[in-house]
Parts: C-alpha cells; structure tokens; sequence
C-alpha cells in the first residue's frame, strides 16, 4: 500500500495567485500507468539529484504519492479516488506520468478527468531542439514554439453518445424535428461546446506568456472556415480578447500589413490565426515564424504531437497542466504500453515536464542544471532506443541509465 504521510510543508496560493513555496515543499506525483513507473523513477532521481546540487540540501522536494490508474484501481478499487483531487489541491503543484484509456469502450480518461476537475484549463506544451538530437528537419534548431491548449473544452469533453444508445436516438429525433438537421441512421453523437469564457482565459494566458518572454507572435489556431460557430468563434473571441486587453501591446497581422508592409517596427506582440490544416504545413515549413501557438483542444492535441516530432520525438516532449488554482506537470506522450516495464523508453519528457515544475516554483537554478546535463549527455551519444536509433555512433542505454548520465552531468 502507498504510504500517504506528507513529511514536508504545503505550498500556499496568494490571492494574486503567485505561489508561496517553502524550502521543504510537498510535492504530489502519480506514478501512472505502462511506462509510466520507468520515466517516473528516472525523473524523481534527476530532480532530487538536480536540486541538492543548486541548493546544498537547503531546498528539499517532498515526494507525496497521489493514487489514480491501474495502482489506484488495484489499491483501492477506483480509477481516481476523490482523496487523489483533494489531495493536488493541497499541494498545489503535482507531476504526473502518463495513464491508459481504453479506444472505443470502457473508462473515459483519467488524465482528461483530472484537467476537467481541478480546472486546468491552459495545457502548455513547449516545442525547442536540443542540440545533439536527431531530426527530420533540415534546421531543427527553428522550431521553438509553445503550444496554448485550450484543455477543458471542444469534442474533447467527452460529451458523446454511442449509436444505437436511447441518448442518441432522443438527439437525433429532435435535431431532425426542431431543427431540421438530417442525420445519416443510427449515429454515434458527440458534441462540441467552445464558450467565449473558455476561449479568452486561454488566450490572455498565450498572450501573457508572449509579452513576459519578449516573443513575436500568438497565433489562434483553428478550423473556422468548417467550424465557424465554434473554431471560428476562437478565432474571433481571440482576437476580441487581444483587442479589449492587450490594446497597447499588440497588434493584428492584417493591420500590419495594411500599415506597415508585412513589417513589425513597434516591436508589439502580433496576434495573427492560421486555418489547422495549413498549420501543419506551415510549422514544417517556415517554424521560424511561429513562437506561440493557442489553441481549441483538440488542434493543440495533434499539433504537439507532431511538433514534437520536428525536435526529437515523443520522448522530449514535455507539458504542464495549469489552472488557477494548482497545476499538474506531465509528458505529452501516453503509455507506450509495448514497452510497458522494460527500462527501455526515454525518460527526456517527464524530466523536461519537471524543468518546467522547478521553473514555475521558482527553483531555476536546479532547472538551467537539468537542461544542460541532457544537452550534455545527448551530445555525448548517451541515448534511449528512440534517439539511438535515428543517430550514428550512439550508445543505446535504458531508460534508467539516461537518468544516471543525465545526473553524472549536473553542473559540468
Ligand atoms: N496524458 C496522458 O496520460 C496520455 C495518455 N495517453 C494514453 O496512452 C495510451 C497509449 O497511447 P499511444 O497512442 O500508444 O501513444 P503513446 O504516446 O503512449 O506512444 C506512441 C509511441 O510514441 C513513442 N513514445 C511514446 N513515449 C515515448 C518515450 N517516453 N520515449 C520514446 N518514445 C516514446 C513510441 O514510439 P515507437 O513505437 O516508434 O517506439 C510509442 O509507441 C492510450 O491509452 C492513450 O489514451 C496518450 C497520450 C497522453
Ligand atoms: O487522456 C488520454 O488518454 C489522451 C490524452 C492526450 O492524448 C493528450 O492530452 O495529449
Ligand atoms: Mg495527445
């Protein structure tokens, strides 16, 4: 059974929301499911290992273990037990590894669940190249984009009828009645609410992340020529948002153009939309030109994928979940469930997913020691299989090995 004794001290949430954190913080962590103990086992030891070396045993994480998944389901006998939720909103921040949802049947997702409760609502996924890791692009080191995903809204939510159910035989009958919508028969139903409330929190968020950091451009992301009452509602809540409260710090790409020949001389944050599909191509194509990407949920689900790929793969690709409350820290990628227990997989995403925990508590030293121990042991040739087998000359280790070379690296 998990031990649920928590030995240090709680953070605490300012009504400015800023974070008080202590030296001892309680930290909580879902294990997860598949790969999920391997990454998770990897990682804990990195940041353990990072933060003795920035703060010579001032600064201490306290691990407090927070139950959901398959361990839950065995110790307790529920996929998510409610004590899991009180608990992260005690600790304010938690890491997570990746947890299963079965296709087409059974539970609906855990991680999807946990966004939805505790209201994370801003799923930020950071795209950069590591030098040293293996690419299909031709420059790599262009591709340095944050992902804004909307996480609590869109076909996302769950909201769905199976064909043939008595749910979606009523919806049907009255969409075609009062509505005069003709179905094909027998549908499976889903629904996609998109609100204004949803879209501008989201947005002020990107936008927000743009002005701190100096970046160039937010651009929406959305399906709106098909979707107009909901993607392309997005868009135009986006823009409205940027318009109301961000007047004096950005402007609009088409007014650029109309004033300024393409070019930005008043150095403001451009707020720009681009149509999904040629997103894609676009973030191929011409990376350089994109810096935050926001996004409804289901476009930021696929876009991170992908970009991911342009920098590595799933195994680098890191995220956060974060509301106003608390945030939950986690990898891009699911399970991997082949490669469930085997030591094998890239730990890179969740230890890069515990970079942005230390930055967002504060504790950057510890988080600069990380990033440049990965740089350093990536370019050393010191690679899981997923690296391995796109570079020559490597050394191929388990999952558990990279950890230890990142940890051999700290402070080189
Ligand atoms: N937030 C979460 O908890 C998430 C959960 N999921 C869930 O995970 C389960 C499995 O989903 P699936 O579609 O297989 O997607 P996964 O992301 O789990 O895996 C797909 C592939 O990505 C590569 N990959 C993933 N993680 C790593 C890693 N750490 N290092 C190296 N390569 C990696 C592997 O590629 P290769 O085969 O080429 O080696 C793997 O087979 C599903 O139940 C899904 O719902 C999915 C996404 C997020
Ligand atoms: O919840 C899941 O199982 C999948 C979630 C996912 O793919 C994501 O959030 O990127
Ligand atoms: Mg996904």
């Amino acid at each position: 059974m998990v031990d649920q004794r928590a030995t240090g001290t709680w953070i605490t949430v300012e009504k400015d929301l800023s974070l008080n954190v202590p030296s001892d913080p309680n930290i909580g962590f879902i294990e997860g499911d598949g790969v999920g103990p391997d990454i998770w086992a990897a990682s804990q030891a990195v940041m353990d290992a990072a933060v003795t070396k920035a703060y010579g045993g001032k600064r201490k994480i306290h691990w407090y273990e927070l139950l959901a998944g398959e361990k839950a389901k065995r110790e307790t006998g529920e996929w998510l037990p409610e004590r899991t939720f009180e608990a992260i909103r005690q600790c304010v921040i938690a890491i997570k590894g990746p947890l299963t949802t079965p296709v087409g049947e059974g539970i609906r997702s855990l991680n999807v669940t946990l966004r939805q409760v505790l209201d994370l609502y801003a799923c930020v996924r950071p795209v950069r190249y590591f030098s040293g890791v293996p690419s299909p692009m031709k420059d790599p080191q262009k591709v340095n984009m944050v992902v804004f995903r909307e996480n609590t809204e869109d076909v996302y939510a769950g909201i769905e009828w199976p064909a043939g159910s008595e749910e979606a035989e009523r919806l049907s009958a009255i969409l075609e009645k009062e509505f005069g919508v003709k179905l094909p028969k027998n549908p499976g139903i889903g629904i996609k609410p998109m609100s204004r409330f949803g879209t501008h929190r989201l947005v002020r968020r990107a936008i927000r992340y743009a002005l701190d950091r100096k970046l160039n451009s937010v651009t929406l992301v959305h399906k709106g020529n098909i979707m107009k009452y909901t993607e392309g509602a997005f868009r135009n809540w986006g823009y409205e948002l940027a318009a109301a409260e961000f007047a004096s710090e950005t402007v609009t790409e088409s007014e650029l153009w109309e004033k300024y020949d393409g070019k930005n001389p008043s150095g403001r944050v451009v707020i720009k939309d681009r149509i999904a599909d040629s997103m894609f191509q676009q973030a191929l194509l011409r990376p350089e030109e994109y810096q935050v990407l926001a996004t409804p949920n289901l476009n930021g689900d696929y876009l991170s994928d992908a970009l991911a790929a342009q920098v590595g793969g799933l195994g680098m690709a890191p995220g956060a979940n974060i509301g106003d409350g608390c945030a939950i820290f986690e990898a891009t990628h699911g399970t991997a469930p082949k490669y469930a227990g085997m030591d094998k997989v890239n730990p890179g995403s969740l230890i890069l997913s515990g970079v942005m925990m230390l930055e967002h508590l504060g504790w950057v030293e510890a988080a600069h020691l990380i990033e440049k121990a990965l740089e350093k042991t990536i370019q050393s040739r010191v690679v899981t299989y997923d690296l391995a087998r796109q570079m020559e000359g490597a050394r191929e280790v388990k999952c558990s090995e990279f950890g230890q070379a990142i940890i051999s690296h700290l402070g080189e």
